[in-house]
C-alpha cells in the first residue's frame, strides 16, 4: 500500500490568483483550493474557473491536489462538483457532510461525469450530525467506489453549530476529535485536524499541532504559508522514533527472533503490533523524503 503523507494541508480561497500561484512553491503536502466558505457568493463562479485552470495548468509537483467545492443543496455544489470532475483533481473535498448519504451522492455524481479514478473524496466533519454519525459515515469507505480516503475536521463549524467556547486546549472539542479519529481508522481512513486561526501566534499554533498528533490526526489543515513548515515538522516521526522503528523491524528480523511474537529490545517489550507501528514510521519516514 502506497502511503501519502497528509502533514500540511492548506487551504487557499479559490478566487485568490496569489495564493492559487504561491502554493506551486509551498512545502505543503497537500493544497485545498476552496470555493466554499473563503468564497462569497458573487465570486463563485469566477473561483470556480480558476480553480479548474489552476488544476489544468499544473506546476504543484507531489502536493496533493484537493478542490473544495460547495454543498450539493447549494446552489453551486453541482456545478463545482461538475467542474472538479471534469478537471480530475486527486480529491474533492465536501463540506458540511451530515451523513453517510452525503458521500454516497457525492460519488454518484462523480461516476456520472466520468470523473477519473484517481479522484478521491475527502469529507468535512464539522455538523454536529456528521460526529454523532461518525461511525456510518466512515463506514461508506467500502461503497463510495473506493473513493472515500480522508476526514477533515472543520472546528470553526463545529464551534459555530455548538455554540461550545473555544478555550485555547479545545476542552470542549476533543471528545468529537477523538471520535473522528476513531471513525477514521476503523474504515482505513486518514484524518485531518482543523485550522488554528490565530496565524501570527507560532506558540499556539505548535501547541495544537501537538495535541493533535497526539490524539492521532495524520496532519492539520493550515490557512497562511507560514504554518506549513512548523505543521511539517510536528507531524514528521522523530529522528530518533525512525532510528527507534528501525531496531525493532532488525530486531524481529534476526533468525533467533524467527517466530516469536515477543521480544526485548533496549530492555522493552516488543510485541509484533509494535513491528506494524515501527514498519509504518519507517514507511512514512522514507515518503517524506522521497
Ligand atoms: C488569512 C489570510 C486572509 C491572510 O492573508 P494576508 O493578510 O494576505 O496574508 P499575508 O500578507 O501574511 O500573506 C503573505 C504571503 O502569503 C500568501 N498567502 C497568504 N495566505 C495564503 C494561502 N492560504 N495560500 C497560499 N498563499 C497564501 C500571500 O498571497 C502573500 O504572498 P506574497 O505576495 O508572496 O507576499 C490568508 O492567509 C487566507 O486567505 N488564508 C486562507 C483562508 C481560507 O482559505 N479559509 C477557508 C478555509 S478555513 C475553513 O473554512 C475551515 C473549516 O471549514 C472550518 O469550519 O473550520
Ligand atoms: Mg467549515
Amino acid at each position: 500500500m502506497t502511503i501519502r503523507p497528509r502533514r500540511s494541508v492548506l487551504y487557499m480561497p479559490g478566487a485568490n490568483d496569489r495564493a492559487l500561484e504561491k502554493a506551486r512553491t509551498l512545502p505543503a503536502d497537500a493544497l485545498i483550493l476552496d470555493l466554499e466558505d473563503s468564497v462569497a457568493p458573487e465570486a463563485k463562479s469566477q473561483a470556480r474557473d480558476k480553480v479548474a485552470q489552476a488544476v489544468k495548468s499544473g506546476g504543484y509537483g507531489k502536493r496533493e491536489l484537493v478542490i473544495r467545492v460547495n454543498a450539493l443543496d447549494t446552489p453551486w455544489g453541482a456545478d463545482d462538483l461538475k467542474a472538479a470532475a471534469a478537471v480530475g483533481p486527486d480529491a474533492i473535498l465536501v463540506p458540511k457532510v451530515s451523513r453517510p448519504g452525503d458521500i454516497v451522492s457525492a460519488a454518484k455524481v462523480l461516476k456520472a461525469c466520468g470523473a477519473p479514478a484517481h479522484t478521491r473524496l475527502w469529507a468535512m466533519m464539522e455538523t454536529p450530525l456528521a460526529i454523532l454519525n461518525a461511525r456510518d459515515i466512515a463506514g461508506v469507505a467500502a461503497d463510495a467506489d473506493q473513493r472515500f480516503a480522508c476526514l477533515v475536521l472543520g472546528t470553526n463549524d463545529l464551534l459555530k453549530e455548538s455554540r461550545a467556547r473555544a478555550l485555547g486546549n479545545r476542552f470542549a472539542i476533543v471528545p468529537w476529535l477523538a471520535m473522528s479519529v476513531l471513525a477514521a481508522r476503523a474504515f482505513g481512513l486518514d484524518v485531518i485536524d482543523g485550522v488554528y486561526n490565530d496565524f501570527k501566534d507560532e506558540q499556539g499554533f505548535r501547541a495544537e499541532c501537538e495535541q493533535g498528533r497526539t490524539l492521532g490526526m495524520d496532519g492539520k489543515t493550515l490557512i497562511h504559508p507560514s504554518q506549513v513548515e512548523p505543521c511539517n515538522e510536528i507531524f514528521s516521526p522523530s529522528g530518533e522514533e525512525v532510528q527507534r522503528s528501525r531496531k525493532v523491524i532488525a530486531a524481529f528480523a534476526l533468525p533467533e527472533h524467527a517466530g516469536k511474537g515477543v521480544i526485548t529490545v533496549d530492555g522493552r517489550m516488543v510485541e509484533r503490533l509494535h513491528l506494524v507501528m515501527a514498519e509504518r514510521v519507517v514507511a512514512i519516514a522514507e515518503a517524506i523524503a522521497s
